[in-house]
């Protein structure tokens, strides 16, 4: 029988594991393509066969030393072909041993002149040395940190945010979440959590003897509860890192011929939707991502709203878009024209604080109109909350709109909160949900006769703590994480 066949799931992938971590592994670390440095790196017990066997001192005419490189030190080294001995570039050679390197093994860095032919020629030579060197798989440096303990779950998913922010506000997230902020505060959570286990335990061991003091199982129910509490609150407010990490869905909505395409180009700086004076131009969503002064934004442009029997089919294929875009976004700029009263569904109520009503085309109308017009809409929209008046096409009103938004952005997406995020993606609401019906499922179960059940609900309420951070058996969620990173990651 073969040897896999007679081992268990688990067995089999410690196995698989200990194979591939045999390996030494290279990789290109920075992008293709010409560039001052091309960086290659080396992880695995073999990697300091790079430094004897394909580098040497750059003055040739004297013999190589056999010295171990000095650790974490830059040194300047010729680059040679291991069979040929022919010289492939000068580089800085970079070593950290296993006990200070991430992957937890070994680590070389070649810096070296940042050519595709240069590049390439060095990846060419690494796969001469042994058979254990082979080119590593998309994100397998990060994978071995992990493995070696060196990063848990959640800095692995920051660092991998980190490398794809794009705007200041994603890379202040995912800075915080790499350097460890997540894994500090699922730690403390793990700690209550096994506290009030090893009070139930104790009541599950020693109930019938006289040495368990009365109300020990009050105070588990107590420290259980007010976690509880705690976990669901900052489960509620956590939503706005994961719409940062998202991007910020800002739908633009309004009757037709209102000025939403002309505002919508003006936010992206670029003719992205297209402006006809007709009614009825804009019929599907358009939709693009910018950086707003740091925040990301995907703005949707989206067909004009109207009721009425007139409104044919692909209008109203249009319309039920818009509206699917607005109850899917985070923010909604409600765009009426002053030059026309408009009747247009009820959708627009910026009492709410997701709404902001931009009243448009301030240049076709004076002064008093204006005003007596924003009076109208207010009282018939039923407006209470902020508005701004605008004319695209004088640009009057559009600084202030621009502030009125970045403002918005920073109140409800801003990383001012008192207290970092507990959660960034929908992976950690995910088993921070689990982890909150296990703890009302020990509430409801903590009594004497259930105690045993209750006990058995912390222990998984913990477990799915755990699954954030990698603390317990997570294999299901690595390959997916992992295979999102790129190579030499
Ligand atoms: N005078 C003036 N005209 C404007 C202003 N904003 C837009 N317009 C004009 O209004 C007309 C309609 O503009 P759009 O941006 O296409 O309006 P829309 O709301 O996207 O219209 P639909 O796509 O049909 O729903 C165009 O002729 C624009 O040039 C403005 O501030 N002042
Ligand atoms: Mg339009």
């Amino acid at each position: 029988m073969r040897l896999a066949s007679c081992l268990g799931k688990r067995q089999q992938h410690t196995l698989r594991l200990a194979h591939s971590q045999r390996d030494t592994i290279y990789a290109s670390s920075t992008a293709p393509g010409k560039a001052a440095i091309a960086i290659v790196r080396i992880s695995g017990s073999d990697a300091l066969q790079v430094w004897h066997q394909m580098t040497r001192s750059p003055k040739a005419h004297r013999a190589p030393p056999v010295r171990p490189p000095v650790p974490r030190r830059a040194s300047l080294r010729q680059v040679v072909d291991p069979v040929t001995q022919d010289p492939l570039d000068e580089a800085l050679v970079l070593y950290f041993p296993r006990s200070v390197a991430l992957t937890g093994q070994d680590l070389v860095e070649l810096h070296l002149h940042g050519s595709r032919a240069v590049t390439r020629a060095v990846l060419e030579a690494l796969s001469k040395l042994s058979d254990h060197f082979r080119p590593a798989e998309p994100g397998e440096f990060t994978q071995r940190a992990y493995e070696s303990g060196k990063m848990d779950l959640t800095a692995v998913e920051g660092l991998r945010d980190l490398i794809e922010s794009e705007t200041e506000a994603q890379r202040q997230l995912a800075l915080a979440q790499a350097t460890g902020s997540l894994h500090k505060q699922y730690e403390l959570i793990r700690q209550q959590l096994i506290e009030a286990m090893a009070l139930i335990e104790a009541i599950i061991d020693f109930g019938e003897d006289e040495n368990i003091e009365d109300g020990v199982i009050d105070l588990a129910r107590a420290k259980v509860a007010s976690l509880r509490e705690t976990l669901q609150a900052r489960l509620t407010r956590s939503r706005s890192s994961e719409i940062v990490r998202q991007g910020i869905r800002v739908a633009i909505l309004g009757p037709p011929n209102a000025g939403k395409s002309t505002l919508f180009n003006w936010l992206v700086q670029r003719e992205a939707s297209i402006v006809t004076a007709h009614p009825g131009t804009t019929r599907d969503i358009i939709q693009t991502s910018l950086d707003f002064h740091g925040y990301p934004l995907v703005l949707l442009d989206t067909a004009g709203l109207r009721q009425g029997q007139d409104v044919h089919e692909v209008e109203q294929i249009g319309i039920t878009r818009a509206l699917e875009a607005a109850s899917s976004a985070d923010l909604k700029l409600c765009v009426l024209p002053l030059d026309q009263p408009t009747a247009i569904p009820r959708l627009v109520s910026s009492s709410t604080e997701d709404a902001l009503v931009v009243f448009t085309k301030s240049d076709l109308v004076d002064s008093t109109s204006a005003a007596s017009q924003v009076a109208r809409y207010c009282a018939l929209y039923d407006i209470r909350g902020s508005h701004c008046v605008v004319s695209v096409k004088t640009g009057d009103g559009l600084f202030d709109l621009s502030q009125f938004l970045q403002r918005c952005c920073e109140s409800r997406f801003g990383q001012h909160q008192p207290e970092a995020p507990l959660v960034t993606q929908a992976r950690h609401r995910h088993h921070l949900e689990d982890c909150l019906a296990c703890l009302a499922a020990f509430e409801a179960s903590c009594n004497e006769e259930g105690i045993v059940l209750a006990a058995e609900e912390l222990r998984y309420a913990a477990q799915a703590i755990g699954r954030i951070t990698g603390r317990v058996e997570a294999e299901e969620v690595l390959g997916q994480i992992f295979s999102s990173f790129c190579i030499g990651k």
